[in-house]
C-alpha cells in the first residue's frame, strides 16, 4: 500500500466528520482541542518517543506561541496570519535558549530542567504586566480568511487539522530521512552515532526546537480560537497532560501523538459528564478515575495504544530501493602521496584513576592488512578500539592516522579519515530496519538537512544513501534480512549488520570489536571470506577477537596485549610458539 493512501482517507474523514448533519457543536469544539493537543503531543514525540529527551515543558512553548500573537494583534493591530511566522519565531528562539542549557543534561536531571523552566515561565507569564498578568490578554482577534471570520469552532476545525495533516506530514518526512535517521538513533546513546559523523548536541538541539515550534503553532492557533489568553493553560500541569498525551498514544510514532491527544481528551469529557451524574458531583473525582485508568491502559499498552493498533491490523510499508549508489560521492581520501602508515599508535597510554587500561601500547597497522589485537578479559583491546575512534582521551601517547595525529579528535572527525567500527556490545537501533541502521554509517556521504528532508527534497540523496546500505547488507550476506527489525535478529547477525553499517562510510580501516562472537561455524566461515575479499580490495582490518583459529587463520599479524601492556607482536605462527603468550592468554585458552 502507498504511504500517502492513509494520510489521504484520514483526510477525507477530518474533512467530512463536521459536515455530518446533525452534529453536535460540543463534538466539533472536542475535535478542535484534539488538534490542538496533537499538535503539542507529535513535537513531544519527536522530542521524547524518538529523540529520547523527556519534556515536561512544552506548555511554555504553546504560551510563547500564545502571548506573541495575542500581543501584537491586539497592540499593533495585524493579521494573525502576519503574527504566525512570529510567534513560531519566538517558541523557537526560546527552545535555542534553553534547549542549549538543558539539552545537554542527562538522565533525571533533563526531564527536572524542562520542570524546573516550566514553572518559571508559567510565573514570568502571570507577573509580566504588558502580558496582563493572571487576567492574560483578550479580545484577541480571529482568524479570518478573505471575507470569513472564523469566530465559531466549525470554521477554524478546518484550519487546525490541516495544521495537524501538514505537521504530520512533515514530521514523518523528517523521520524518514537522512537526518531522521540521526535523531532516531539519539534514542540508544551518542557513541555509536558519533563514531558515523553525526553531530548528536546538534541533533538534539533540532529537535527541541522542532518540537517547540509544533508547540508554538498550536499556542498561535488557541488563542485566535479562543481569542483570549492567560497563563492557566501553559503551566505545568498541562505540560506534564502533553507528556501524558504522547506516551498514551505511543510516544515514538507520529500518529501516536493525534491518537494519545484523542483518547486523552475524550476520556477527560466523558468523565466529567457521567461521573459527577454517577457520585453526586463529590469533589473531582473524575481526575481519580482518570488517573487510574490512564494507568490501567498504559499496563495493557505499555508502548502506547498507536504500536498495539498497528500491530492488530499489520499493514506493511516496504521500502524499494531504487537508487544508484555509484552515484554517492565517495570519502575523500586523505592519505595523498604520504608514506606514513596508514594506523599508527606510538605508546598510548589510558588511565582511569588508579587503573592502567593501556599502558604505553605501540603498534602499527599498513594499507590491506589484518592486525588482530588479541589478550585476556581486560587487557585493554576495546579500550585501545575507543583511543583510536576518538571514543576515550589518551592519558599520554600519540596515535595518528596516514601521519595526522587523532588522539584527542572528536570521533565525527575520526571517521572522515577513514576509520569506522563495530562494537563489542552491539549498539544498534533495534526498533529501526536493518536498511536504516546501516544507513546510519553512510551519513556523511548524504547532504540532505533538516528542511530539505521535511519538503521531500532529499529523495536523490536519499535514494543513494539507501542504495549504498542494501549493497553493503548484501556485501556481507544479510540480503534477506534488509527490512527486518535489527532487534529482531539473532545478536551474531547483529554484528555483522554492523559491519556493514561501518562499511557503508567507505572506510579505509575498518576496526572490529569481536565480530565473530555468537556466529556460528557456517557464519564464522563467511565472515572470514569477506575480510579476506575486504583486504583484497585494498582495505586493512584491525579486529579483537577471543576465536584462536579464526584469528590464527585470517590475521597476517598479530599484537598481544595483556594487562594493558603490548607483551608480544608478530605472524600467526610466532604468536602461537610464543611462551608469553602461551603462558598469559594461550595457555588459558586451551
Ligand atoms: N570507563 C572505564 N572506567 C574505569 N575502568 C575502565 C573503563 N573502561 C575500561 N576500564 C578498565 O580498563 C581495563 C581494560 O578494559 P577493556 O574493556 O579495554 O579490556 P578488553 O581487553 O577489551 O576486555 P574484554 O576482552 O573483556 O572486552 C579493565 O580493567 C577495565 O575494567
Amino acid at each position: 500500500m502507498p504511504r500517502w493512501l492513509p494520510i489521504l482517507l484520514f483526510a477525507a474523514v477530518m474533512t467530512a466528520l463536521p459536515l455530518i448533519p446533525g452534529i453536535p457543536p460540543f463534538w466539533i469544539v472536542l475535535l478542535d482541542n484534539i488538534g490542538l493537543a496533537a499538535l503539542v503531543a507529535m513535537g513531544l514525540v519527536l522530542l521524547t518517543g524518538v529523540g529520547g529527551l523527556t519534556s515536561f515543558g512544552q506548555a511554555a512553548f504553546c504560551g510563547f506561541g500564545a502571548y506573541t500573537t495575542a500581543y501584537i494583534t491586539t497592540v499593533y493591530g495585524i493579521s494573525p496570519w502576519l503574527a504566525l511566522p512570529a510567534s513560531l519565531v519566538v517558541a523557537g528562539i526560546a527552545a535555542v535558549l534553553l534547549g542549549l542549557m538543558t539539552v545537554r543534561l542527562s538522565g533525571h536531571y533533563l526531564p527536572l530542567g524542562t520542570i524546573a523552566w516550566g514553572i518559571a515561565l508559567y510565573y514570568l507569564f502571570s507577573k509580566l504586566d504588558f502580558l496582563g498578568r493572571n487576567d492574560g490578554i483578550s479580545r484577541v482577534p480571529p482568524l479570518s480568511i478573505g471575507p470569513i471570520d472564523m469566530y465559531d469552532p466549525h470554521t477554524i476545525y478546518f484550519v487546525i487539522w490541516a495544521m495537524v495533516l501538514i505537521s504530520a506530514v512533515l514530521t514523518m518526512n523528517l523521520l524518514d530521512s537522512r537526518t531522521g535517521r540521526a535523531i532516531r538513533a539519539l534514542r540508544r546513546g551518542h557513541v555509536a552515532a558519533e563514531a558515523f559523523g553525526v553531530q548528536t548536541a546538534r541533533a538534539k538541539l533540532l529537535v527541541f526546537i522542532y518540537a517547540a515550534v509544533l508547540a508554538g503553532l498550536s499556542g498561535w492557533l488557541y488563542a485566535h480560537f479562543q481569542r483570549n489568553v492567560n497563563p492557566t493553560p501553559f503551566g505545568p500541569q498541562a505540560g506534564i497532560e502533553y507528556l501524558f498525551i504522547a506516551v498514551v498514544g505511543g510516544a515514538g510514532y507520529v500518529w501516536g501523538g493525534v491518537l494519545g491527544a484523542a483518547i486523552v481528551i475524550i476520556l477527560k469529557e466523558v468523565l466529567q459528564g457521567y461521573l459527577p451524574l454517577l457520585f453526586g458531583g463529590q469533589g473531582q473525582l473524575e481526575i481519580i478515575v482518570f488517573g487510574i485508568l490512564l494507568v490501567v491502559l498504559l499496563q495493557l499498552a505499555p508502548g502506547g495504544v498507536w504500536p498495539w493498533l498497528a500491530n492488530l491490523v499489520p499493514l506493511k510499508f516496504r521500502r524499494a530501493v531504487t537508487g544508484n549508489a555509484d552515484g554517492l560521492p565517495a570519502r575523500e581520501r586523505v592519505g595523498g602521496s604520504t608514506t606514513a602508515p596508514l594506523l599508527k599508535v606510538e605508546r598510548a597510554r589510558k588511565q582511569f584513576g588508579g587503573v592502567v587500561a593501556v599502558n604505553d601500547v605501540s603498534f602499527e597497522v599498513n594499507a590491506a592488512e589484518i592486525v588482530a589485537l588479541i589478550g585476556p578479559n581486560g587487557a585493554g583491546k576495546s579500550t585501545t578500539f575507543n583511543l583510536i575512534t576518538g571514543i576515550l582521551t589518551t592519558t599520554g601517547g600519540r596515535i595518528e592516522v596516514h601521519g595526522k595525529p587523532v588522539d584527542n579528535t572528536p570521533p565525527q572527525e575520526v571517521v572522515k579519515l577513514g576509520i569506522a567500527r563495530t562494537f563489542q556490545h552491539v549498539k544498534l537501533v533495534p526498533d529501526m530496519t536493518v536498511l536504516e541502521n546501516v544507513a546510519i554509517g553512510a551519513h556523511l556521504r548524504g547532504r540532505s538537512g533538516a528542511i530539505t528532508s521535511m519538503l521531500r527534497f532529499d529523495r536523490g540523496d536519499e535514494a543513494k544513501l539507501l542504495a549504498e546500505a542494501a549493497r553493503q547488507i548484501e556485501r556481507v550476506g544479510l540480503g534477506a534480512e534488509i527490512d527486518q527489525l535489527a532487534g529482531s535478529l539473532s545478536l551474531g547477525q547483529q554484528r555483522i549488520v554492523e559491519i556493514a553499517r561501518a562499511l557503508c562510510a567507505d572506510p579505509e580501516l575498518l576496526l572490529l570489536d569481536e565480530p565473530a562472537a555468537g556466529l556460528r561455524h557456517m557464519e564464522k566461515q563467511r565472515l572470514a571470506a569477506l575480510l579476506r575479499q575486504l583486504k583484497d580490495s585494498g582495505m586493512s582490518v584491525l579486529l579483537v577477537e577471543h576465536d584462536m583459529g579464526f584469528v590464527m587463520d585470517l590475521a597476517d599479524r598479530i599484537v598481544v596485549l595483556d594487562f594493558g601492556t603490548r607483551i608480544a607482536e608478530g605472524t600467526p605462527d610466532a604468536i602461537k610458539t610464543n611462551p608469553d603468550v602461551i603462558k598469559a592468554y594461550l595457555g588459558a585458552l586451551a
